[in-house]
């Protein structure tokens, strides 16, 4: 069985089919990539997918549990989490503290303890503390660990991000575009950082991305979106040459 499966997912907005049918099968640990023009309906994919919106029609079985309709706070405690394609951290907060807020699903105390400092307090202070830095350690930023999240360099806010959705310790990682805006030196650092955290988490991962080295560098499988319907899916190469996929997405 898949660890995501979706079937038949559907959302209108007014007269537009936005998604219209969407399908998809994704197996533990794989690196899957969506693609598909601008308007498309990708991100919309993911606002489904996390609970942002809910679908007209269709379902979607995360490991077995259906989660269509759940909101985005339990589909997150479901274990779904993802960035944005606008890097959205706390900016005012240090970057520990970006990623304890992705600790609190597993880490909890009571308000009575949070109020008045009781020592249990301090005891999940310091667990998530520490579980932050190691966190920070993988990704190469725990000697940032009390900089202004907003004061790192973009590659490294993105990083970031990614520690901060790992935090919640999901099942899926979903990433919306996360070369947008980075330089080729730092796509291809960030080539690495995706394949790492797969390997180091036995992640599985479902990326959007325009950036077609990306794509074709680290995805083992893609789904082409185009007008909110699937157009292909498959294999990374055979997709890539489909010659339907190149008319409709590369306009070659
Ligand atoms: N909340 C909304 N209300 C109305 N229309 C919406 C809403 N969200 C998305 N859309 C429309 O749905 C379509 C798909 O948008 P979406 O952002 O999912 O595309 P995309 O494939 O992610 O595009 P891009 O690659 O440019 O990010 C677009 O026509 C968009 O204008």
């Amino acid at each position: 069985m898949a660890l995501l499966e979706v079937k038949n997912l559907s959302i209108s907005f007014g007269g537009l089919k936005a998604v219209d049918g969407f399908h998809i099968d994704i197996e533990k640990g794989q690196l899957y990539g969506l693609i598909g023009p601008n308007g498309a309906g990708k991100t919309t994919v993911f606002n489904l997918l996390t609970g942002v919106y809910k679908p007209n029609a269709g379902s979607i079985v995360l490991d077995g549990k259906n989660i269509t309709g759940r909101s985005n706070i339990q589909i997150n405690q479901d274990g779904v989490a993802r960035t944005f394609q606008n890097i959205r951290l706390f900016k005012d907060m240090s970057v520990l503290d970006n990623v304890k807020a992705g600790l609190h699903n597993h880490y909890r105390y009571s308000a009575v303890e949070g109020i008045f400092r009781l020592p249990r307090y301090f005891k999940v202070e310091r667990e998530m503390d520490q579980e932050a830095l190691r966190l920070l350690d993988v990704f190469g930023l725990a000697d940032e660990c009390d900089f202004k999240a907003s004061n790192l360099p973009y590659g490294k806010q993105r990083k970031l991000e990614i520690a901060r959705a790992l935090a919640t310790q999901p099942k899926l990682l979903l990433l919306d575009e996360p070369a947008a805006g980075m330089n080729p030196n730092e796509t291809a650092e960030l080539m690495d950082t995706i394949r790492f955290v797969r390997d180091t988490f036995d992640m599985t991962i479902l990326l959007i991305e325009h950036d077609m080295k990306l794509v074709s560098g680290i995805c083992e499988k893609l789904t082409v979106l185009n007008f909110g319907q699937v157009l292909k899916e498959g294999p990374t190469s055979d997709v890539l040459h489909d010659p339907e996929v190149v008319k409709a997405y590369l306009g070659e």
